[in-house]
Parts: structure tokens; sequence; C-alpha cells
């Protein structure tokens, strides 16, 4: 699958990061970098940060010390992160085409058009059906499908198996690999192994 041509090169660099929630610092002197067309697995046991990492790296938390940065992004650019993480965004009353045309809507176009999407993630029989009918994993498929329509290089992915059946987490992996394959990079925390070529992903141990 392509789902783009190539995003402008972008590298995550982590130097001495911290990551705090509320007064608690759950981690600290990390020290990474992912460049691009590489995926960053986080791995630990439950509570150990791997949400408040992710959050930390979309901006939505200060760092607690250390920095992190994107470089080679472009400061008055569009955003170029995306975040999947637990709350699925996706309305109920709307059919799954109108969920993603919403979004792209908002988000912005120049990626794979709805229709295609919801190809992509398995959905495409679905399209008129109201999304508040959607199974646990149907939906966690759906809110994927909201990163193939707006092209963005940073994707930012919290448990993206969860819920799904075999053959969604082997479609999760491709998702990820040509996403990479665009140039693209992916920071996961994932208590599954992810079926994406060695050569390209690392792992984060967080916790102990
Ligand atoms: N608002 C908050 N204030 C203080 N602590 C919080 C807050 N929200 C979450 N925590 C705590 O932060 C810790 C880390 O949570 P986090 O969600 O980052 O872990 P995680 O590694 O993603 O876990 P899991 O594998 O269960 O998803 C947990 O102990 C949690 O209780």
């Amino acid at each position: 699958m392509t789902l783009r041509q190539g995003f402008p090169p972008l590298t995550l660099t982590a130097t001495g990061l911290a990551c705090r929630r509320g007064e608690r610092v759950l981690v600290e002197g990390l020290d990474f970098a992912v460049e691009p067309g590489r995926a960053l697995l986080l791995k630990g046991p439950n509570g150990a940060g791997k949400t408040t990492l992710l959050m930390t790296l979309y901006g939505a938390i200060r760092p607690a010390a250390g920095a992190y940065a994107f470089e080679g992004a472009d400061p008055d650019g569009p955003p170029f992160l995306h975040l999947f993480g637990h709350q699925s965004a996706v309305k109920p009353r709307l059919s799954l085409i109108e969920n993603l045309s919403f979004w792209l809507s908002v988000n912005g176009s120049g990626g794979l058009d709805p229709h295609a999407a919801l190809d992509a993630v398995g959905l495409g029989p679905l399209a008129r059906l109201d999304a508040g009918y959607l199974s646990a994993g149907q939906t966690r498929r759906l809110s994927l499908a909201r990163l193939l329509v707006t092209p963005r290089p940073v994707w930012l992915l919290d448990e993206p198996t969860a819920a799904l059946d075999t053959q969604g987490e082997a479609m999760v992996a491709r998702l990820i690999e040509a996403h990479l394959d665009a140039g693209g990079i992916a920071v996961a925390a994932t208590h599954l192994p992810l079926p994406i070529g060695a050569a390209r992903v690392a792992e984060l141990r967080l916790g102990s």
C-alpha cells in the first residue's frame, strides 16, 4: 500500500528527557533518536509511563527535565503530529464516511480519500452505517482511518492493536510500514509484538 509519495525528512530526538504525570516523575534520563522511516516501540508494564511519554511528545504535557525536538519540522507549517490514543474521537451519529469527511475537513486533505481509507482498514462495506453501531475493534479501525486521510509525518500510537483481531494486528503493521516507507516516523506503545521489519524498529523499555 502506498500512503503518500514522501514526507520532508524529520527526526525526533530526546536528550535527558524526563516525563511527569501530576507531581510524579515517571521516566527520566531518556535519550533516543527516531529517524525518517523508523519506528520506536515503547515497552513496559502497566503504569510505566508509556502514554505519558506519548502525551509529552504530543505537547500535551511539559517535560519534567531534558528536552525533545522534531528536527526538520517547520514551526510555521501545518501540524505534523497524529496522536492515536485510547479515545476514539468517533462521532456515533455520523456514518463512517461522514466521520472521515469531517476529520478531513478539520485536519486537511492530501492523503487517501475517505472511501480508500475505509477500505484500507477493512471497513469499506460499512461506509454508510452510523458509527455508533460499530464494535469496539471496528471503532478502533475507523479511528485509525483518520490518520490515512490527512498525511502527517509523525504518528504517536498508544496501543494501536488494542481490541483488534489477528487480521487487524497485521493491518496495523502494514499501515505503519507504509507510513515508514513514505519517510514518516512512528512511536508506538504496545504490549504486543508488531510484525514490522526489525531493521527499522528500535525498542525503548520503560519502568522495571
Ligand atoms: N492526572 C494524573 N495525575 C497523576 N498521576 C496520573 C495521572 N494520570 C495518570 N497517572 C498515573 O501515571 C502513571 C503512568 O500512566 P501511563 O498511562 O503513562 O502508563 P502506561 O505505561 O501507558 O500504562 P498502560 O500499559 O497501563 O497503558 C500511572 O500510575 C497512572 O496512575
